[in-house]
């Protein structure tokens, strides 16, 4: 997956190796001609000096400017890929049916979409800067550091074991620390993300000091983590040093015992000591890449579990079919996808187009299940649903969003004008579309009051707005498409008795050719209703008028008595 990602950018890419090769070949090439100035020095050739001095500004010159080229190179990689994975993404998402998004969840989702792809965002930073560096770096200071001082190879090969025992000592025990860190900071975000949307119940209910409580905990577990990765740290760093001096020490020791015999040797020390450092840097930067790249693999492949995850529905490409508000459920059981007992259960009925039908039963009945159906949020698991004759699997996407519209329980706004809210329901809505759907909805009084009308804004999750005006807006976004089929899922509960009421005049004046399933708590929205469907426990177990099941059946018949009491 990350290969091809890169591979529209190969340009980029193949610039940015040929970049850090002249990295390190400027830096390999350095110590030799520091060798030269010092031989020259020792000679006292001021010509000499001064010739090699010129040749080691304009080689960390040019390696200065491969070095930038580099890292802009490997930027426009990072930044375009993580751009790429985060967009194909976000379509893949949108391609997903609702049964998808909760298997995900849909917090974890965003932090797939952005977390984790700013983990690869750094793998690929550090795949383009430091992967090839690492090798050449060292094994051309290896192999310089034994030719420029052959007596002391051993000297080399006691420095990289050790360099690689501590580093691999040391990484080994931060690891355990870094995979916690992405845990934690999942948990922390989690909870401040549910404390900041819950602010009003946190408040109400005086719970301030238990959410920090929580917060707290987890932030000092992550405290803990990250206080034992900088103690590592703290003391990787000396040994790595304290382990360099004793290697340069001891090369300068033995250099000194054959001095006499080979004084060029003295001047190639320097060069020899800087070979010597540059083997530790590729070791130590191959062990922190090495950590942060199994970091960001884990990061691929959740992003990539989201992009190889096919939807679990698919609409057919069919041609439009005029569709009549006639609706059929035959032997219709549904449940959901993670659960093995049945929602509902062979549910058969028909309504025809214009009915208005009341859907009720107690809560947790199956009733919202029953209406995310018809809009095809899910498939059933066995039964067919028809519109007009025509099954919903033979539909077009398009063609049943056109047909059928769903006024949801939670009315949720998005964060733009009322106008791009209520065009959500008809893309190319006018003005006129749009003052009749919220006259329906009882919303216009409220919206002309405002000084732009539907030019307003409406902040994120329409915060802005209170609860009854937010389902006065989502019926508006509903009903302004003129479908065959609406339905309302419980979306009166925030509105006062008259306004219900006056919304459902409107409907059966206004939208009198189209079929309107209202699901409701209160039977009073219902009574009027040409049909009414009683759920019990998944089951249909009554359809008729209000008058016939309070005469024929005993849970609708409960059901209004109680109510009717709590309304005397
Ligand atoms: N997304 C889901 N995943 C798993 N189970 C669910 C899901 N949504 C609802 N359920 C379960 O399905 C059953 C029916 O829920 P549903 O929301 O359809 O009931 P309802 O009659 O609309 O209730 P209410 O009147 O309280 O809105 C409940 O037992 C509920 O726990």
């Amino acid at each position: 997956m990350l290969f091809n990602a890169i591979k529209q950018y190969k340009f980029w890419a193949l610039g940015s190796l040929a970049m850090v090769i002249i990295v390190v070949a400027t830096s390999l090439w350095q110590p030799q001609i520091l060798t030269q100035v010092l031989e020259a020095v020792s000679k006292n050739d001021k010509e000499k000096i001064a010739g090699y001095g010129v040749q080691l500004l304009i080689i960390a010159g040019i390696g200065l400017i491969a070095g930038v080229i580099n890292t802009i190179f490997a930027a426009k990689i990072a930044q375009g890929v993580s751009a790429d994975l985060r967009e194909q993404t976000f379509r893949k998402i949108q391609s997903f049916s609702y049964a998808n998004i909760e298997q995900f969840n849909a917090g974890n989702l965003v932090v797939r979409m952005t977390n984790d792809v700013n983990q690869v965002m750094n793998l690929i930073m550090i795949l383009f800067q430091i992967l090839l560096r690492v090798p050449l770096l060292f094994i051309g200071a290896f192999v310089l550091a034994i030719h420029t001082l052959p007596k002391l190879w051993w000297i080399i090969v006691v420095l990289v074991v050790v360099i690689v025992l501590i580093t691999a000592v040391a990484m080994g025990n931060m690891g355990k620390h870094f995979g916690a860190f992405q845990k934690l900071m999942d948990k922390l975000n989690g909870i401040a993300k549910e404390n900041l949307r819950g602010t009003r119940v946190v408040k109400s209910f005086v719970q301030e000091k238990e959410q920090a409580a929580k917060f707290d905990a987890n932030s000092d577990e992550l405290l803990g983590h990250n206080l034992v990765v900088s103690y590592i740290f703290s003391v990787m760093i000396p040994a790595f040093t304290f382990a360099a001096y004793i290697a340069i020490f001891a090369a300068i020791w033995f250099v000194s015992t054959y001095v006499e015999k080979a004084p060029k040797d003295l001047a190639s020390i320097a060069s020899f000591m800087t070979y010597m450092m540059q083997i530790m840097f590729a070791i130590i930067m191959g062990g922190m890449m090495s950590m942060m790249a199994s970091r960001a693999f884990i990061s691929l492949k959740r992003i990539g579990e989201v992009i190889h995850t096919e939807p679990a529905m698919y609409f057919k490409d069919t041609e439009d079919i005029d569709l009549s508000g006639d609706l059929e459920f035959d032997k219709v059981s549904f449940s959901y996808p993670s659960d093995d007992e049945l929602t509902l259960e062979n549910i058969s009925f028909s309504i025809k187009a214009g009915e208005m039908v009341g859907v009720v039963g107690a809560t947790g009945a199956g009733k919202s299940t029953l209406a995310q159906l018809i809009p095809r949020l899910f498939d059933p698991t066995a039964g067919t649903i028809k519109i007009g004759g025509h099954d919903l699997r033979e539909i077009n996407r398009h063609n049943l969003r056109q047909t059928v519209s769903i006024v949801l329980q939670r009315a949720i706004l998005f964060s733009g004008t009322v106008g791009q809210n209520l065009k959500h329901g008809k893309a190319d809505a006018t003005e006129a579309d749009m003052t009749r759907a919220s006259a329906i909805s009882q919303a216009r009084e409220f919206i002309e009051k405002m000084s732009d009308v539907f030019e307003s804004p409406v902040e994120e999750r329409g915060t802005n707005f209170s609860g009854g005006q937010k389902q006065r807006l989502s019926i508006a976004r509903g009903v302004i498409g003129d479908p065959k089929i609406l339905i309302l899922d419980d979306s009166t509960s925030a509105l006062d008795a008259k306004s219900e009421k006056l919304v459902q005049q409107a409907l059966a004046g206004e939208l009198a050719n189209t079929t309107k399933i209202i699901i409701a708590q209160k039977i009073s929205s219902v009574v009027h209703a040409d049909k009414i469907l009683v759920l019990d426990a998944g089951k249909l177990i009554g359809v008729g008028t209000h008058k016939e099941l309070v005469a024929n059946n005993d849970t609708y018949r409960e059901i209004y008595n109680t109510q009717k009491g709590s309304e005397d």
